[in-house]
């Protein structure tokens, strides 16, 4: 477990104090493929670097499996950090050495025997499908293949822990999705707890199950991606989920309700899993004296379950509209009255 407890860091720079990480806690379960989003200067890299030490904390603790990283001694803290993998957004390989060489690079520090180099980079060659670039140098691969060679060197030394740091950002969203997918790999099959910082959601949406929300040095809010997406209670979290999950009105119906001069309201419905099936729709037409406009609908799946986005008009009197939410929150569905 990765346990971050009271962090605070600050940066002086000139004088002024730049205060990266404000009271930061947060636990990371073995096995979680943990994800950190934030706009640019929220503090994600100074954070992610406080696992490995790159970056000590000005206040707080960093446990990784109960030992606290800032105590250890130097060769402890050695031992802890071949246990720590970490790859780049501009995937730092040495240009002027072959791909087999990039990937050897830890192995060649740790002073593994000739033999059991070439035994392991074939390995992990094999496992990120790049046997046949063993002898290309960095400049004759795509981005993707890039940073597949850097994942192969990350993983060389066996981490139990991998460190991503925006490693997607320089990718096409093709390739963006098939190094996600090698993430994922990583982690089921080889049990690699990952921690990932990110600005792009969709990075989040289809690898983690975990998030936390950083906005200027503060965690905003945190919890597994199904609650945080299907509900985002932070103005940032909504701006952010709402790229992946839309969930407003259309500016040109919108425009239409704006000229409507029946009596009406306006909810927001939010399904999760099985709920989705229930034709609450039908019941709501059926056994209430309202009329019921579908403004705007919206199906996802997220972690395997499916989350439904509805925005309904209920056209009709107070009285029935109370009925009808009182109908939905029975059903466990959960509704806010939207406002234009
Ligand atoms: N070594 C440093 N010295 C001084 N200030 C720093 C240092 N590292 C980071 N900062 C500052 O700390 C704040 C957080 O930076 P950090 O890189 O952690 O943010 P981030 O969320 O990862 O953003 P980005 O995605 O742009 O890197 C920023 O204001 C940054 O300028």
């Amino acid at each position: 477990m990765i346990k971050f407890t009271d962090i605070s860091k600050t940066f002086i720079v000139k004088k002024q104090e730049i205060h990266a990480l404000q009271h930061i806690s947060l636990e990371i379960q073995d096995g979680d493929i943990f994800g950190v989003i934030g706009f640019s200067g929220a503090g994600k890299s100074t954070l992610l670097r406080m696992v490995n030490a790159l970056e000590s904390p000005t206040e707080g603790t960093v446990e990784i499996n109960g030992r606290d990283i800032n105590k250890l001694s130097f060769n402890e803290l050695r031992k802890v950090r071949k246990d720590i993998g970490m790859i780049f957004q501009q995937f730092n390989l040495l240009e002027s050495k072959t791909v087999y060489d990039n990937i050897a690079i830890p192995l060649v520090l740790k002073r593994m025997n000739k033999a059991d180099i070439e035994k392991r980079v074939s390995q992990l060659l094999d496992f990120v499908e790049l046997a046949d670039k063993r002898n290309a140098y960095p400049a004759q691969l795509s981005g993707g293949q890039k940073q597949r060679v850097g994942i192969a060197r990350a993983l060389s030394t066996d981490p139990s822990i991998l460190l991503c740091d925006e490693a997607t950002s320089a990718l096409d969203p093709e390739t963006t999705d098939s190094i996600l997918r090698l993430l994922e790999k990583i982690n089921k099959t080889l049990n690699i707890t990952i921690l990932v910082v990110t600005h792009e959601i969709n990075v989040i949406q289809h690898l983690c199950n975990q998030v936390a929300v950083m906005e200027r040095g503060h965690i905003v809010e945190t919890g597994s991606v199904l609650d945080v997406f299907s509900n985002p209670q932070q103005n940032i979290t909504k701006r952010f989920v709402r790229n992946v999950l839309p969930d407003t009105i259309p500016a040109s119906v919108a425009a239409k309700l704006k000229e409507d001069t029946r009596h009406y309201k306006i909810i927001k419905l939010r399904f999760l899993g099985d709920n989705v099936e229930e034709n609450i729709l039908y019941y709501i037409n059926k056994h209430f004296s309202a009329e019921t406009n579908m403004l705007f609908a919206s199906v996802n799946e997220l972690q395997k379950t499916v989350v439904g986005i509805f925005i309904l008009q209920i056209i009709g009197d107070n009285t029935e509209f109370d009925k009808i939410t009182a109908y939905i929150s029975e059903h466990n569905i959960q509704w806010q009255e939207v406002t234009l």
